[in-house]
């Protein structure tokens, strides 16, 4: 199987790298931390790796809202090698403050297809402020809903903690959501313990931040892209989770097979 290299992207105040590139790592990958300050001074070494990761933190800490900072550079200063990665058959992922990042660069929802045209298309969509004001954290319940986006095969529900102030997906127009599930565009959504979830926003904890329809994580028309406010590389063995020796859980957590799938993709 070949070895995808994977580009863990990292900017000012991210926090989360090192976690996200051991859990590359440990899924058969080689990933690399990548300053951002060094693609930007370099813009073509984005294209030696196959795999573009942005990790969770607070990316210049989260002056103007969440990921707004690091989302213009990629945005003004790297759009032409970021057209360039999403057109080819590369995987994105974005973790919490890469997921926001993702989506105010305007990577998700359109992916490669609306990336040229970025300025000319109204964002739809955004993650802001939690319904409850606080930043939260606490584990969370998931249920796959796309059959296209590659990080999700095979995965039905999984816990995974989250960790953010603003998580709560919106939209101006809410009909835009039918179109995105038709499409196989809504990744993931929070659930109860049994896996049921719903259209309605579900209330607190189930849903922690009161995101409409329980929106978790969402992807590109593809499938290659995904973004997810959860942190599956914080749930990678049984013993990460907070009652593994109640639960008897043992082997690996329910956020390894992610990464794997991004693996596998390759091989
Ligand atoms: N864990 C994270 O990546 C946090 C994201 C962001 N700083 C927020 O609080 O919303």
């Amino acid at each position: 199987m070949a070895t995808p290299r994977v580009c863990v992207l990292r900017a000012p105040g991210t926090n989360c790298d090192r976690e996200t590139a051991f859990a590359f790592e440990t899924a058969g990958a080689q990933a690399e931390r990548v300053h951002l300050f060094r693609i930007l001074e370099k813009p073509e070494l984005l294209s030696d790796f196959q795999t573009l990761c942005i990790p969770g933190g607070f990316s210049y800490g989260d002056d103007v809202g969440a990921g707004v900072v690091f989302a213009s550079q990629l945005r003004t200063q790297l759009a032409e090698v970021i057209g360039e990665f999403l057109q080819k058959d590369t995987l994105v992922l974005g973790i919490c403050n890469g997921f926001q990042v993702l989506l105010k660069a305007g990577i998700l929802p359109g992916g490669a297809g609306e990336w040229t045209n970025r300025d000319q298309t109204e964002r739809q969509s955004t993650l802001t402020w939690n319904a409850n004001g606080r930043y939260t954290d606490l584990w969370v319940n998931l249920k796959s809903c796309s059959e296209k986006n590659v990080f999700l095969k095979g995965v039905d529900t999984l816990e995974s903690p989250i960790a953010h102030a603003e998580g709560r997906f919106i939209v101006k127009d809410e009909s835009v959501i039918a179109d995105w599930e038709a499409n196989g565009q809504i990744a993931l959504r929070y659930c109860d313990e049994s896996g049921k979830t719903s259209k309605e926003i579900l209330d607190y904890p189930v849903n922690p931040n009161g995101s409409l329809q329980n929106i978790a994580g969402l992807g590109d028309p593809t499938g290659r892209i995904l973004g997810l406010m959860p942190h599956p590389e914080r749930f990678l063995f049984a013993t990460h989770h907070p009652q593994w020796t109640r639960k008897n859980l043992t082997g690996e957590g329910a956020g390894m097979q992610l990464f794997r799938n991004a693996v596998e993709y390759f091989g």
